[in-house]
């Protein structure tokens, strides 16, 4: 659509009597103006108000929509349990997820049978988030579902009713789903609120000698009393870390293995910084086993697959940011053509997918999937707010660290074990032998290329619809 107006500086989506007029901000420079702390917003701008439809999902009191103080608070709370020092702490607990995954991929590989890679994935995320945020298993890890822990099915069918055209409609347009949702809303609070109780009697009782602490563990350090409003609170913070934690990385790494199967050169090049650095031995066992023993040295050694998420998150991003001002405050942005826009009462939405993608900083090829370019002299050439998938400023997210060292152990685990071929859309074209064939990036030819769609966050349409088996040894 911003295509076929010419590229504008900013494009005005009237959305009204549904929602508030939207404005789309396409560079990298206007949306680091909403993002960026500045005299009038010093934590930067505020939150549109349009986030309230998640209510249901993060609760009231989300750090996701808290503002000012509040906001200060509770992101001081938790900003130590996702710092890299703790995240070193819980690669147990995360490496211990990996177990059902592979061998759920390994039953795949000798039935041959066709699988979306989006419900293997979401598991796993799901249940490494409930490692590291609370220290307990979710139960996500099977394909059948009625097999998963209830907090996970009731999450499922709540992220349901957010599908398609549902996503932020006012309740009186969509009244029978509007009750569903506040249903089982209020199913998974309590769920997870008796889960926030134990774990908080249990600390008291145990003291916290050398224990492994969770996320939230570490967040209640200071607390002398859990009150009905502090747990209230807890409840909706990890209601927003299992959101926020497991959506968002599923399609980054569906789109991560998409990738470096139709990208043989990447693939090589994973393969070989995984020999390099991990050693030859490609048994999931024997990885996590050296993981265990060494990941705080080996993993920030993976340069190369550091770039591929890096460049996957580019191309792919998830998510997004959206403000908003009152009217009257005055807040306007500049644009590079020198003109001032007034935008008071306007959602004011950065559009990654845009941004990222802009031939003014990723020359022509911005729209190829291209690693290496973060790689060496050419990465330092980009400018850091050109690169934005987890936002920029205070209200930037606070898992970046989190998400990276899950999607390094799941490559680490995966890439060299399995080769994924893509069936049904963005699936290749194969030559008269049946092989496929490369184009002039250096990507295999596909018959229709992939796209995501919006759910919650930005998906690949079709659950990336794979076939996998053992990769042939060397
Ligand atoms: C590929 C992975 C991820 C991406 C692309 C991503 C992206 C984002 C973006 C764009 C925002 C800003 C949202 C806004 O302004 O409304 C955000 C915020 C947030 N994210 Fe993430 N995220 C990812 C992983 C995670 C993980 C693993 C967690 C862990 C719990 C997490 C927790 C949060 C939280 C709590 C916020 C709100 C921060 C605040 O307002 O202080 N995210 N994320």
């Amino acid at each position: 659509m911003w295509e076929s107006i010419g590229r504008p500086p900013m494009m005005l989506v009237d959305l009204r009597p549904i929602n508030p007029p939207m404005v789309l901000f396409p560079t990298h420079d206007i949306a680091e103006q909403i993002s960026k702390p500045t005299k009038l917003f010093p934590l930067s701008v505020p939150k549109s108000p349009t986030w309230t439809h998640m209510i249901p999902l993060i609760g009231a009191t989300s750090i996701l929509g808290r503002e000012g103080h509040e906001w200060k608070d509770i992101r001081k709370r938790y900003n130590p349990g996702f710092t890299t020092q703790h995240l070193w702490s819980l690669l147990p607990l995360i490496l211990e997820k990996m177990g059902p995954f592979w061998s759920c991929l390994d039953q795949l590989a000798a039935s041959g049978e066709e699988f979306p890679l989006e419900i293997l994935i979401s598991n796993l995320t799901f249940d490494v988030i409930g490692a590291a945020v609370l220290a307990v298993d979710l139960d996500a890890q099977y394909m059948d579902r009625s097999k998963q822990g209830e907090i996970i099915r009731l999450f499922r069918q709540l992220v349901q009713t957010y599908n398609d055209d549902k996503n932020n409609l006012p309740w009186w347009i969509v009244p029978f789903t509007t009750r569903k949702r506040n249903q089982l809303a209020k199913r998974i609070d309590r769920l997870i609120k008796n889960i926030i109780q134990q774990k908080y009697t249990e600390m008291k009782e145990q003291g916290d000698a050398n224990r492994l602490q969770s996320i939230v563990a570490l967040g209640f350090q200071e607390t002398e009393q859990l009150t009905p409003e502090l747990l209230s609170e807890t409840s909706d913070q990890v209601r927003s870390f299992l959101f926020a934690g497991h959506d968002t990385n599923t399609s980054a790494l569906q789109w991560a293995f998409y990738e470096l199967s139709r990208t043989p050169r990447a693939l090589k090049a994973v393969r070989d910084e995984l020999d390099n650095i991990l050693g030859p031995e490609t048994d999931p066992r024997t990885i996590c086993a050296i993981l265990a023993q060494n990941g705080e040295n080996l993993l920030p050694r993976l340069h190369y697959i550091n770039a591929v998420i890096k460049e996957t998150l580019r191309l792919h991003p998830p998510a997004s940011t959206v403000r908003m001002t009152k009217p009257g405050t005055g807040f306007t942005v500049h644009a590079s053509t020198g003109d001032e826009y007034q935008l008071d009462g306007v959602v004011m939405y950065s559009c990654q997918s845009i941004i990222q993608r802009d031939p003014n900083v990723y020359g022509n090829t911005a729209d190829d999937w291209v690693p290496e370019r973060w790689l060496g002299e050419e990465a330092k050439r980009i400018p850091p707010s050109a690169w934005r998938p987890f936002e920029r400023g205070p209200r930037a997210c606070i898992g970046p660290e989190l998400t990276n060292l899950e999607s390094r152990i799941i490559l680490a685990i995966v890439a060299r074990r399995y080769d994924f071929i893509k069936v049904g859309l963005g699936e290749s074209d194969l030559d008269e032998k049946g092989f496929p064939t490369l184009d002039e990036k250096g990507q295999y030819k596909v018959k229709s290329e992939l796209y995501n769609t919006r759910r919650m966050t930005s998906q690949p349409v079709d659950g990336a619809m794979m076939k996998v088996k053992l990769a042939s040894k060397k």
